[in-house]
């Protein structure tokens, strides 16, 4: 049987946790038959605490895993010190990352798993994009078609708006966007996740969703219209639920996905209820994309050694993640 190409995992920030779960997760699935991938990082980082082989091409990822984690080498400018980031490397922590997707989109890599970056190092060197999904739609020259998914056992939330201050957040909020979110996430679910017939939970915006007008108009010019126009195209979905009680466990069960209107709306009840087993998914791309839900954890970050201080849960259930909608998209999904 043919296997499916390797996951590209990216370096991240280098002084964060990432340069350790890389090694911690080869540790834990060189064995495993989850599926392989390489990471596209700075060897001198790893090569205390693991065995690596260096390569030249993602081809050379399946025979090295086994034994040693493959590394495709992205050099660091500057010493790493752990912690203390360094916008000096952010031409590293970029290269990889464009690297990565180049070679997703060759179909040379399964998906693209990305460790976390820290969006003011980057700025600090001229980044302009505020974080990995805005950057990812522009590799892959779909500029306003992405968005961002966060996944875990127990929910699924989609953000309209994301990386904008709230009140921005407000001003940008519309009918046009909600709609398309919502159709990207509909037709994400049944391509990668395998829901065929996906159920949408709108959240509203405002206290009780406004109370009928009461407290704020948004829920009935805004909310309620993307929601007709969905439903007149036979997209399965309720609301304006209000926002407090909508992610309870006994209404979690009624929906596949809330869709969300703003960034923290969505991810406080995700990460809350499931920090360890959140993924971040980018979907609307033709490329897989999959993410720890956590950041570049500086505070816990230290040399990468045999023992891991971090916990690798979450790099792990976004690994599994991406294999499984690489799964789905090729068919071989269960
Ligand atoms: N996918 C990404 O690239 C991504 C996601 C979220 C945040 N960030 C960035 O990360 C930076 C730091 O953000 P933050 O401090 O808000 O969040 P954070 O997730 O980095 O850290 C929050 C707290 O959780 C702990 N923590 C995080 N991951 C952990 C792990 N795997 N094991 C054990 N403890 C862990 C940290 O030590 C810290 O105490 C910011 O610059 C932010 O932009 C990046
Ligand atoms: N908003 C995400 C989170 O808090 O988990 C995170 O910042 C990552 O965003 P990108 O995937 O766009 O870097």
């Amino acid at each position: 049987m043919k296997h499916p190409p390797p996951l590209a995992l990216t370096l991240g920030d280098p002084a964060g946790i990432g340069p350790q779960l890389a090694a911690e997760a080869w540790r834990r699935l060189r064995h495993s038959g989850e599926g392989t991938f390489f990471w596209l990082g700075d060897p001198r980082l790893v090569e205390r605490a693991v065995p690596v082989t260096c390569i030249a091409t993602p081809e050379e990822a399946a025979a090295a895993f086994a034994d040693s984690l493959p590394v495709l080498p992205v050099p660091c400018e500057v010493d790493v010190i752990p912690g203390q980031p360094d916008s000096r490397n952010a031409t590293a922590t970029i290269s990889s990352i464009r690297q990565a997707v180049e070679y997703a989109l060759a179909g040379r890599a399964g998906g693209v798993v990305t460790n976390p970056i820290a969006k003011h190092v980057l700025a600090a060197a001229g980044f302009p994009y505020p974080g990995h999904t805005e950057f990812l739609a522009a590799l892959c020259d779909m500029p306003g078609e992405e968005i961002m998914m966060l996944a875990s056992p127990q929910l699924r939330v989609v953000p309209v708006t994301v990386h904008v201050s709230l009140r921005n957040a407000l001003n940008t909020l519309t009918t046009e966007r909600i709609v398309q979110v919502a159709e990207i996430a509909n037709a994400a679910l049944k391509r990668d996740f395998g829901i065929m017939a996906p159920r949408l939970a709108i959240a509203g915006l405002n206290p009780h969703a406004g109370e009928h007008g009461m407290m704020g108009d948004e829920e009935i010019t805004i909310v309620q219209p993307a929601i007709d126009r969905l439903r007149a195209q036979g997209i399965d979905c309720r609301g304006p639920m209000p926002p407090d009680t909508m992610f309870s466990a006994k209404a979690r069960p009624y929906y596949d996905v809330a869709i969300c209107m703003y960034h923290d709306q969505a991810l406080i009840p995700l990460k809350t209820l499931d920090m360890e087993e959140g993924v971040n998914v980018t979907l609307g791309l033709p490329i897989i994309r999959t993410s720890p839900d956590h950041g570049t954890a500086f505070d816990i970050a230290g040399p990468v050694t045999e023992t891991c201080r971090a916990d690798v849960s979450s790099l792990l259930a976004a690994i599994r993640l991406a294999g499984e909608m690489s799964a789905y998209r090729e068919g071989r999904g269960s």
